[in-house]
């Protein structure tokens, strides 16, 4: 008895003792030296990885949660044994934009693109291969960042993009009944279709996946919906399954693309993308995956952008007659004889249409809650001009929460819950102050002298060396759009009554900008005199 108790109370002390150095060892290794120049670090509820738990429990929510309790430019959360630091002002946006040598966004792209495109070992290899630009502009990414960023700047190869899309998208609102009594429509399903099929002919030309695979759309969305838990990567087919089998449907697409060529009548966007990648050793297989993150970023913004513009004009009469009164100023008509045609002018849209173009960015800034993420490649300072400085550590995440900066009245003003179209009227980067408090929104004015809004503050682009290349053909296709409808028709409910914006879709992490949670029903009608117009656009 005595021997067997002893032998146990021996082993019962061995077993201690070895969690006990297991502990401290674990304890050692996640252990992380803080610096009193880093931003202040949160509490977490659970150690370790209380954090962790909030970001994935809550996604945006919790980043906003915590601002709404401290109100912290930045700080850090500790994940595990790293750390993330959070930017919530303009002028540290702007700072970690400076700083790009060393807080870099391309080794969070290859983690992100490698596991949604799945490439193989070969090409992350190439792909890694002086990837942050050390030793010069060559390699996959600095190469395509520059190509990409050429031809997406206005200039001939936009142009030709802008035209393929205008031509698209003009004739699928001709095609729209001109019955007395209108035409009915889900708006978010019809929306999201159109843009689909336009923007991906402008894109990737007329044998572009979808239209070689009408059957394709479906998976398209499902793969977009699902994307985060796809990328989490965890039994993938069991844990994501329509986006798992969404994303193989489309990855098999493409990969016909590819192999047929395709691409040979596509925007010279692709070709070239298509032709960087061969040209670094791409097999066919994995040049085809590589157009999965691009087709998404072309493809996923534009349609619920659109639906909130023409919501938000069509369920105003006071927005609707002077942004119709803006647009019709760039409509000019003729007629052939036969038809009444009227051309709307693009290049006027964009330049004299003050109204409708702040209306446009108030969308942006309210439904685009998006994060700019870099990775810290070595120790760095940053420094905003109010004097404030904080040191990042290497091997750290920087986000810049575009959703808590968009939200911020410190930086919009008390009225940032609301939807003014007047807000960024003065100039585009007008402070919304000029909108004088008090009045209702539609008698707001831009004052005199307006406070200048920080150039970081409006997020819906990203900034710095990642702002959104594709930006100014995404204001071509959707300015252009709701023009037409603004010029030519009139949206309301199916009874006559006006339009009412739905919620917003509140996705835990948000990848794009926010898409509306409930379609709705809506009557698009032809206003009196414009019954048998064909509408054109010149760019
Ligand atoms: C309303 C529409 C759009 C919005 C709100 C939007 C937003 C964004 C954002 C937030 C980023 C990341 C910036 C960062 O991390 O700092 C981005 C990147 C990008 N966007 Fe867009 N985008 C739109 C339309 C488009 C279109 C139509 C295209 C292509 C024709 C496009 C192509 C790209 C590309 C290629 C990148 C990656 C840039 C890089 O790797 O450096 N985007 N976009």
């Amino acid at each position: 008895m005595d021997y067997n108790y002893g032998s146990s109370f021996t082993l019962g002390m061995a077993v201690l003792a070895a969690l006990a150095v297991a502990a401290a060892l674990l304890q050692r290794m996640l252990k992380i030296e803080k610096d009193p120049r880093e931003p202040p670090f949160i509490p977490e509820g659970v150690p370790y990885i209380g954090h962790l738990i909030g970001m994935v429990q809550q996604g945006a929510k919790y980043y906003q949660g915590i601002t709404d309790r401290l109100a912290l430019p930045i700080y850090t959360l500790r994940t595990i044994n790293s750390r993330t630091y959070v930017v919530n002002s303009p002028e540290l946006a702007a700072a970690v934009q400076r700083n790009s040598k060393t807080l870099t966004f391309n080794p969070i792209a290859l983690a992100v693109s490698s596991r949604m495109s799945q490439f193989d070992k070969a090409t992350v290899t190439t792909l890694r291969v002086n990837m942050n630009s050390e030793e010069g502009n060559w390699g996959v990414f600095p190469e395509t960042h520059d190509m990409m960023y050429a031809i997406l700047a206005p200039g001939p190869d936009l142009e030709d993009m802008n035209a393929r899309v205008l031509t698209q998208l003009a004739s699928v609102i001709n095609a729209l009944s001109p019955r007395q009594d209108g035409e009915d429509m889900k708006l978010w399903a019809w929306l999201r279709h159109t843009f689909t099929c336009c923007s991906s002919h402008a894109v990737y030309g007329p044998e572009n996946p979808f239209a070689m695979n009408p059957e394709l759309e479906p998976a398209f969305w499902d793969f977009e919906a699902g994307l985060i838990t796809l990328l989490v990567n965890v039994f993938p087919s069991i844990t994501a399954t329509k986006a798992y089998y969404g994303r193989e449907a489309v990855l098999a697409a493409l990969r016909e693309y590819v192999e047929k060529e395709r691409y040979r009548t596509a925007s010279k966007l692709i070709q070239e993308r298509i032709g960087l990648n061969a040209r670094y050793g791409f097999s066919k297989k994995m040049q085809a995956h590589a157009e999965l993150a691009m087709l998404f970023g072309s493809l996923v913004n534009a349609a619920p952008t659109c639906f909130w513009l023409l919501v938000q004009i069509f369920s105003r009469p006071w927005l609707l007659a002077e942004v119709r009164e803006e647009v019709m100023h760039c409509v000019s008509q003729e007629s052939d004889g036969i038809a009444i045609v009227r051309t709307i002018n693009v290049k006027r849209l964009v330049r004299e249409c003050p109204l409708f173009n702040s209306t446009y960015r108030e969308v942006l800034r309210f439904t685009a809650s998006i994060a700019s993420s870099r990775l810290a490649l070595a120790d760095t300072v940053i420094s905003s001009a109010k004097g404030d400085s904080y040191l990042l550590k290497k091997g750290s995440v920087i986000q810049i929460q575009g959703g808590v900066i968009h939200a911020d009245a410190s930086v919009w003003g008390e009225d940032v819950k609301e939807f003014k179209p007047r807000r960024f009227l003065a100039s585009p980067s007008a402070h919304p102050s000029a909108v004088s408090a008090g009045a209702d929104e539609k008698h707001q004015t831009a004052a005199p002298e307006p406070k200048k809004l920080h150039p970081a503050a409006f997020r819906a682009f990203g900034g710095g060396s990642t702002l959104c290349p594709g930006r100014h053909f995404a204001q071509v296709e959707i300015l252009s759009f709701v023009a037409l409808f603004v010029a030519g028709f009139d949206v309301t409910a199916v009874d006559g009554a006006l339009v009412v914006a739905p919620e917003k879709e509140e996705t835990r992490i948000p990848l794009g900008i926010q898409k509306p949670l409930t379609d709705i029903d809506v009557r698009v009608k032809r206003r009196q005199g414009n019954e048998e117009v064909v509408w054109r656009f010149v760019n």
